[in-house]
């Protein structure tokens, strides 16, 4: 499933998190990359030691976390390894999978991209998904996000004209199945959606229970 997030934090935010970037303070994407994504990976990114950088990777974890959408969709046990991302025009991020395991073995479920500043300022810079029949292609507003498996095959288109900054990151979740997450998601709305029309009614009750045991039987700690 891949799903967006719009807003997550408000628009002056965003605006101040790319005020405080600045380009100097970026490096080689290829620090990051495996062996066979460092072939294709032509972008800069955050140093790990710039000091801004933590604080503002740590508010962007927050909003994800506090997220409902998010929380339900994705079920994150943690949210890690997060990079900022800028793109000039001529670089690009070829096809690749992102690496299972990250870090201190912590496993990719989702990977997320959060859009910083508004595609009006660049031309190209999508990120394209590919899927069994054809590809996806995502540019989103300044503050939105898009999370999707990462499982797939994957690549940000080069960007033509201005700049792309980005935030990207890994979401380790409780349910390492996707078709799980899937159908917790659909309960959780249906659950909802029935509270919202008719209240803490039986039918409320009977989804609610099917939920929490399935995420009993199922949950991965
Ligand atoms: O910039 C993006 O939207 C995705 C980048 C990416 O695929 C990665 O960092 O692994
Ligand atoms: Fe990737």
């Amino acid at each position: 499933m891949i799903f967006t997030l719009t807003n997550l934090l408000p628009p002056e935010e965003v605006t101040s998190i790319v005020n405080r970037l600045d380009p100097e303070d970026f490096i080689d994407g290829k620090l990051t990359a495996g062996w066979a994504a460092k072939r294709v990976k032509e972008n800069t990114q955050l140093g790990s030691k710039v000091s801004y950088g933590n604080e503002i990777k740590e508010k962007l974890k927050q909003a994800l976390i506090k997220h409902q959408k998010f929380q339900s969709a994705a079920r994150p046990k943690t949210v890690h390894s997060m990079l900022i991302s800028r793109y000039e025009a001529g670089m690009s991020y070829g096809a690749h999978v992102d690496n299972a395991l990250m870090g201190n073995h912590l496993r990719s479920d989702l990977s997320f991209t959060i859009f910083l500043n508004s595609p009006k300022g660049y031309e190209g810079g999508e990120l394209i998904i590919q899927e069994a029949e054809q590809d996806r292609a995502i540019k989103l507003e300044a503050g939105s996000v898009i999370v999707y498996p990462s499982s797939t095959l994957h690549r940000v288109a080069e960007v033509k004209t201005g700049v792309r900054l980005v935030a990207v990151g890994w979401v380790q979740s409780l349910f390492r199945d996707p078709a799980q997450r899937e159908i917790l998601y659909d309960l959780d709305r249906a659950r909802r959606s029935i509270f919202k029309t008719s209240g803490k009614s039986q039918e409320f009750d009977w989804i609610a229970k099917s939920m929490s045991n399935l995420m009993r039987q199922w949950s991965d700690m």
